[in-house]
């Protein structure tokens, strides 16, 4: 089995992909699982119109906050505390987008330091080939909390079973080890800097939590709305294992 880290999304998937967006899209995804269903768009558009559509709930951001309609932010504090009456339709600005590169992989999950555990063993369980740690940046840069957690999501990996490393695995793990605490890393990222900025530095607090939530984001399935992807998602922890009767 090869493990693999990319940096940024960007080649053919042919197996398992951890698509890795700590602040905060991965990190709000199984946090909003744990309680109900889950849809994602990359488009603002699409989710206000699909989420009225279906009498959804509205949550993301836009430069850091909720924007104008929207029911719940992107914060993972935020989300936390929240008690949905309804499924939610999630869009931010680097996460979905990312998730657009690499639909065409076999199973997709969405992987954080809040569900590394689960995410690991999870992606452990499907892969037959590979498993590839994607790391969604940020406006198409390279993002040190996505990469720092991917050393610690390759690290487990490597510690439960025989895996094939490739390079970017090892600088993975050398950015993770120049970093005390998860939350130190993320204080020293560009998405870090903006949103203590807006004063939400318990996101960050809550992004760094390790192990918190057992749910692991799976896509079930995609559809077009209004020209727009809206992915739905299914908690692999709790949907009927692949090929039960
Ligand atoms: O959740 C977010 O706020 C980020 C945008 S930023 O990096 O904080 O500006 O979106 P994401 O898609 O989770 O990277
Ligand atoms: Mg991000």
């Amino acid at each position: 089995m090869r493990l693999r880290v990319d940096l940024l999304p960007g080649r053919e998937y042919p197996d398992v992909v951890i698509l890795v967006d700590v602040l905060r899209a991965t990190t709000a995804a199984p946090i909003v699982l744990e309680k109900t269903g889950l849809f994602v768009t990359p488009s603002l558009r699409a989710a206000r119109a699909f989420g009225s559509a279906r009498s959804l709930l509205v949550a993301g951001e836009r430069d850091g906050l909720p924007p104008e309609g929207f029911n719940y932010s992107a914060s993972p504090d935020d989300l936390r505390r929240a008690r949905f009456e309804r499924d939610v339709v999630l869009t931010t600005e680097n996460g979905p987008r990312a998730l657009a590169q690499v639909v065409g992989a076999r199973h997709v999950l969405l992987g954080s330091f809040y569900n590394a555990r689960a995410v690991t063993e999870v992606a452990l369980r499907l892969a037959t080939e590979e498993i590839s740690l994607v790391c969604a940046g940020m406006r198409g840069e390279e993002a040190i909390e996505d990469i720092v957690c991917a050393g610690f999501l390759s690290r487990r990996i490597e510690k439960l079973a025989p895996v094939e490393v490739r390079e970017r695995v090892r600088l993975s793990q050398a950015l993770l080890r120049a970093y005390a605490d998860p939350l130190e890393a993320l204080a020293q990222s560009a998405s870090g800097a903006l949103l203590m900025k807006l004063g939400l530095f318990e996101d960050l607090a809550v992004a760094s939590l390790i192990s918190h939530s057992s749910a692991v984001p799976r896509l079930a399935s995609t559809e077009e709305h209004e020209g727009h992807p809206v992915y739905a998602f299914e908690d692999a922890n709790r949907a009927p294992a692949v090929g039960a009767p």
